[in-house]
């Protein structure tokens, strides 16, 4: 899946650490079942902490964005972040004995606190395109994940729920949504040769510098 235009570049142009942390073995292992729930558990927790951090990321897109009906794009992500992606963090955890309030105590990880914090400096530095690139990462490596894992996970993964959310319509559609906003934000900012403009490398470095944060977020899954 390739989520608009602007994307396969920045992904293409970063594709051993694109590699990383689409086939990470945090991945494998969500796909073949194998993954220790207690890994799980941890990672769920901390992507609970994260996904709050990520949706004040994307409340700032709004503030930052160019038109009103990007201003909506942005919102509906938050919305969806919050009413959507986190109660199924919320849902896990409670039938595994970790109420909400637990997971509000818990403290953040370094890996957490290094992604989301690269993320709003990121967002609060740079306009919205440098914003978007950070974001990027996040939204449509999960896309491409759960799509993957949709068609290649073992049917009986202990998992399926988590891979079902991201490869679903709505998830998908989310991801569809962002290439395009992207793709919309790039013409207006860097006009129709993208690739040839002065901020191109920086919003390759942006992207790539979250995708290695994604990595360090699955190795402290399994730590
Ligand atoms: C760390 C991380 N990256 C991406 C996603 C998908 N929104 C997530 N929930 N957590």
């Amino acid at each position: 899946m390739s989520y608009g235009r602007t994307f396969p570049l920045w992904r293409d142009a970063c594709a051993p650490v694109w590699q990383d942390y689409t086939r990470h073995d945090f991945v494998a292992g969500l796909g073949t079942g194998s993954l220790p729930r207690e890994n799980f558990l941890r990672y769920l927790v901390q992507d609970y902490l994260f996904l709050i951090q990520f949706s004040r990321a994307w409340a700032l897109a709004v503030t930052k964005a160019d038109t009103v009906a990007d201003m909506r794009a942005c919102a509906a992500t938050v919305q969806a972040l919050l009413s959507e992606e986190l109660p199924l963090h919320i849902r896990i955890c409670a039938e595994a004995g970790l109420p909400e309030p637990r997971l509000q105590q818990a403290e953040e990880a370094p890996a957490t606190l290094a992604y989301t914090r690269f993320v709003l400096a990121a967002g609060h530095a740079g306009d919205v395109l440098d914003l978007l690139a950070a974001l990027a990462p996040c939204v449509l490596g999960y896309g491409e994940i759960g799509q993957r894992l949709s068609r290649e996970a073992e049917r009986d993964s202990p998992y399926r729920d988590w891979i079902d959310t991201y490869a679903s319509p709505g998830y998908q559609q989310l991801c569809t949504d962002m290439g395009a906003l992207l793709d919309g934000v790039a013409a207006r900012r860097l006009g129709p040769a993208p690739e040839v403009s002065p901020r191109w490398g920086d919003l390759c470095q942006t992207f790539r510098t979250a995708t290695r944060l994604e990595v360090g977020f699955w190795d402290m899954g399994l730590a």
